[in-house]
């Protein structure tokens, strides 16, 4: 057993490293924080029960990376590196100026170094309503899935990764769905993609969605009775795959049954009884298309949208993004904090206060990014920053300098949505480039969709959806801003092999 913890004054346990939140971007720092001081106790502090582990992790190009999350007991941790001591307890308040944190359990731990890993929760378009509910770790999604068997009909509002898994994964249930903007999927995909991506949700289609055969998202080792997290609000973030194994199915038998409502939001949301007394008192009731006087049932809660639609339904998904977890158990400390909410991080995944760094969903990224990079909430850069976070907190601790890493040149996802392999990178949807760029495309219908994005003859992005294998000399090309005007349109010919040409 490594020695380095020991009992400070007042009985606080005295640790070199230590770091907050057992999902992603906790664990991968810990592990490597364990790696590079095997002979130091690095203190992992949790709220939840379970821990998430990558594993099979697969380098798919320079950037590309897949891997598979296992939810673990946090004891196969502790195996895999005898020098890391899970605390499964929430941290209550961090003294920052006193490298002091407290846990929910009455105990105290001093740090020399901290990295806060604590994630981010779902940004609900209501708080406290019980028929809106938000989609986060295990238990919410479980939550889900026991609604989701009673229903008939779902809102989901958002327009995002969440939003997007779940039109295409419910069955016999239907699904409103209602987007802010004109196009599904307004954070991965342009009208095009979205265009193509739409024949798969047509009214009523027979397709089942198919098991995805990517990554998985699976429970190892863990008994019932690790199931419900300490606290309901602290569990770990699902990812990629987490529907897989849950049945989202609703009472009736079709398979999809969505209806889009573009260019709206949530203007109210009423409980039956307010609906009734609305109907009774109104007498310039908003009519739509499909406004509530067609349905014969009462519903247990209704939505008004902004476009004057009302529609009756057994509940309302809010897949509307998400806020860090910052509140409470930073209160009192004078972080530096972005514009959404997060802590802010240098270069070296520092935070505003001093030996306080950050990692995953929780932070801000507030360096000055390659043209090519942002950041995004998702797993891949949950691993890249507690990996990175764990190498700047040892490299400080040693007095040595680190460069930025090379995972933040370029941004690079791979992920599957509506059972299409879906990859974007770089400035995919001409993110912050202004009107000065072009756009390249190719596609063919129900087989693959291809967009770049060009600025100055340069490769600065593109979304690739479907088997394209155009992914790495994309990467590459977008990696090494080549001058590509003499190839023009040459560069999504199919015809020619581009590979070859580049090489
Ligand atoms: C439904 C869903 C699907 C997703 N799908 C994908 C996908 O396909 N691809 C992808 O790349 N990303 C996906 N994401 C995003 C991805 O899951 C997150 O970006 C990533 O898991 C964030 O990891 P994290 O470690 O920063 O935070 P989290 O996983 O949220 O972990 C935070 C940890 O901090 C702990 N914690 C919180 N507060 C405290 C406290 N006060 N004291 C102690 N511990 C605390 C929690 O218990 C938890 O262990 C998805 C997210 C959701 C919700
Ligand atoms: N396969 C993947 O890679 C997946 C990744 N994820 C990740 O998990 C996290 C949570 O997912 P999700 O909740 O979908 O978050 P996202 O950030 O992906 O999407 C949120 C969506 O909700 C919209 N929105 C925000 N506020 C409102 C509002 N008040 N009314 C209506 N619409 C609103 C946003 O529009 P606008 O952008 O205009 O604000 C956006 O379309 C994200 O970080 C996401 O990237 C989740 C699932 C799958």
């Amino acid at each position: 057993m490594p020695g380095g913890a020991m009992a400070g004054p007042g009985g606080a346990v005295r640790g070199r490293f230590a770091v907050v939140g057992g999902g992603i971007a906790g664990v991968t720092c810990a592990e490597k924080l364990a790696a590079e001081f095997p002979s130091e106790d690095i203190f992992l502090v949790t709220a939840s029960p379970v821990i998430k582990a990558v594993t099979n992790f697969k380098q798919v190009s320079k950037t590309l990376e897949e891997f598979d999350v296992e939810e673990q007991p946090s004891s196969l941790l502790e195996k895999r590196y005898p020098n890391i001591r899970v605390i499964q307890s929430g941290v209550k308040q961090l003294k920052s100026d006193e490298h002091k944190i407290y846990t929910e359990d009455g105990k105290e731990y001093i740090y020399e170094k901290l990295c806060l890993c604590a994630g981010a929760k779902p940004k609900l378009i209501v708080e406290g309503n019980p028929y809106v509910l938000g989609i986060r770790d295990t238990d919410s999604a479980q939550a889900f899935q026991k609604n989701l068997a009673q229903a008939e009909r779902i809102v989901v509002v958002g327009n995002g990764g969440i939003a997007l898994e779940l039109v295409y994964e419910v069955q016999g249930c239907e699904v409103i769905w209602a987007i802010k903007d004109k196009a599904i999927g307004n954070t991965f995909f342009d009208a095009g993609a979205a265009e193509f991506l739409l024949p798969k949700l047509t009214a009523e289609s027979q397709e089942s969605p198919i098991e995805c055969k990517r990554t998985k998202y699976t429970t190892s080792g863990r008994k019932k009775k690790d199931i419900t997290p300490a606290s309901d609000k602290l569990g770990s973030a699902l990812g990629p795959d987490w529907h897989e194994g849950l049945h989202l199915k609703g009472t009736k038998e079709f398979s999809h049954k969505v209806h889009i409502e573009i260019l709206c939001e949530v203007k109210k949301i009423l409980l039956q009884q307010e609906f009734i007394q609305l109907q009774q008192t109104s007498l310039t009731f908003p009519k739509g298309e499909k406004n509530v006087e067609a349905d014969e049932v009462l519903w247990p809660v209704y939505v008004e949208l902004t476009n004057g639609k009302i529609y009756g339904c057994n509940f309302i998904v809010s897949a509307t993004g998400v806020v860090p977890n910052v509140e409470p158990f930073l209160d009192g400390n004078n972080f530096a904090v972005g514009e959404d909410g997060g802590l802010k991080v240098d270069k070296h995944m520092h935070t505003s206060l001093p030996d306080v760094f950050a990692a995953g969903d929780i932070c801000t990224a507030a360096w000055e990014p390659s043209p090519v990079w942002h950041q995004m909430r998702l797993w891949t850069q949950a691993r890249q920053m507690g990996w990175y976070a764990a190498k700047c907190m040892a490299a400080e601790a040693l007095g040595e300098s680190i460069d930025m890493d090379f995972s933040f040149e370029l941004f690079a996802h791979i992920t599957k949505f509506f059972n299409y392999k879906v990859v974007v990178l770089g400035k995919y949807n001409a993110q912050g480039l202004g009107s000065e760029h072009e756009l390249m495309l190719r596609c063919t219908k129900g087989h693959e969709y291809v967009k770049v994005v060009m600025q100055n003859g340069r490769m600065m992005g593109a979304v690739l959806i479907g088997e394209t294998d155009l992914e790495e000399t994309f990467e590459n090309l977008i990696l090494n801003q080549m001058d590509l005007s003499a190839y023009g349109e040459d560069l999504l010919n199919p015809d020619i092999d581009i590979e070859d040409y580049f090489d």
